[in-house]
């Protein structure tokens, strides 16, 4: 049996021309702004033009391009190998090349007797997961790979990923003077708050992990709190802002331990917003000691969750139908919210 795993993360520009086609796609994309067509396209045109200088000096930092498809390539390496020929992973990013489009005839060629949807995001959303897996299935159909694929929306609590940032935070706590007592910030990607609203599980999941995460560490004094990185736009977003915790981190004069739990690997959000701009305003709010904790990567204990992932999508029973009929979830987790989500 062979089976086609597709890593679905949300791609980044291979360098400066290739900034604002990249915001433009994604602006456009109906899942982060819900405007019908034209109007939608004139507004991702508008907010793309207008977001790509910010967006370039920010690719600027880092050599003019993203590092997402490099990162993801050596998760990618690291799952094959740990899961042997019978599977082969392809990566599919959601803004910029490598896209599904590009990918589809690839994986048909290939031959898969089924295709199981990985989004390198452990907490769905439906700006995200529910993204890909939409593309996926309208590129997959135009080609005619027609093979059962199921989804893997969604692995917040996975043991693995939680030992891998539960171990980074311990190493990360390990860098500060031992009489300080710092504060751990467990910072994700945010939301416009209508998203939540609106049924998003993707908070509620963000909660989920960091639940686990602290139930591993068993430090029942650890000072910790969860806030929402990489606001764009005019819209309210979820909170409390990394920003501002950077900000408390200073007012209260307690060092901070920055964690992502929503990224698994390193790219503008954390090498630049985190490490950069965060750390530079931790220096000027005064906050004693900021130290950021490496995204999980391919850490060993990451990767074997994802194949414990992989081997139990495989085994689960009819995966959940989204309401579109569609299957979003092979997790086998009753009551999971992504299947309310629509695909
Ligand atoms: C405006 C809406 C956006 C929503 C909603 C959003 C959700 C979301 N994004 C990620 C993960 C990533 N985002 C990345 C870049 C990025 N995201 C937005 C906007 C929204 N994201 C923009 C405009 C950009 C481009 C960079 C910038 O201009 O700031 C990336 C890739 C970064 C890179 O490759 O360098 C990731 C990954 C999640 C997890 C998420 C919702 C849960
Ligand atoms: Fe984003
Ligand atoms: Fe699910």
């Amino acid at each position: 049996m062979r089976t086609a795993i597709i890593l679905f993360n949300l791609g980044g520009p291979d360098r400066l021309d290739a900034v604002k086609p990249f915001l433009f796609n994604l602006f456009n994309d109906p899942a982060i702004i819900g405007l019908p067509q034209p109007l939608r396209w004139m507004v991702a045109q508008l907010i793309s033009s207008r977001r790509a200088p910010t967006a370039r000096s920010i690719y600027e930092h880092m050599g003019g391009r993203s590092p997402i498809v490099a990162n993801t390539e050596e998760q990618a390496r690291a799952l094959d190998a740990l899961l042997g020929l019978d599977f082969k992973c392809f990566i599919a990013m959601r803004y910029w090349h490598p896209r599904a489009r590009g990918l589809v005839a690839a994986v048909k060629q290939w031959a898969p007797d089924r295709v199981l949807l990985l989004p390198l995001y452990p907490q769905f959303s439906t700006t995200t997961t529910a993204s890909s897996v939409r593309e996926w299935q309208r590129e997959a159909a135009r080609v005619g790979l027609t093979v059962p694929t199921t989804t893997l929306c969604c692995y917040p609590d996975n043991a693995g990923f939680v030992t891998a940032v539960a171990n980074g935070v311990r190493r990360g706590l390990a860098q500060f003077d031992p009489t300080l007592k710092p504060r751990v910030l467990f910072s994700a990607h945010g939301l416009p708050k209508k998203v939540i609203d609106a049924g998003d599980p993707y908070q509620e999941q963000v909660e989920r992990s960091v639940a686990a995460v602290l139930a591993e560490l068993a430090m029942p004094a650890l000072d910790w709190v969860i806030c929402y990185q990489s606001r764009v736009g005019p819209l309210e977003w979820i909170g409390p802002s990394t920003e501002a915790e950077v900000r408390r981190g200073g007012a209260d004069v307690v060092p901070l331990l920055v964690v992502p739990i929503a990224f698994v690997s390193d790219h503008s959000e954390t090498l630049v917003e985190l490490d950069i701009e965060y750390r530079t305003l931790a220096e000027e709010r005064g906050v004693p000691a900021y130290v950021r904790v490496p995204t999980v990567g391919a850490d060993a204990d990451f990767i074997a969750g994802l194949a414990d992932e992989v081997r139990r999508a495989i085994a689960a029973p009819e995966p959940i139908r989204s309401s579109a009929g569609h299957r979003i979830c092979s997790t086998g987790r009753s009551g999971c919210p992504c299947g309310q989500m629509g695909s």
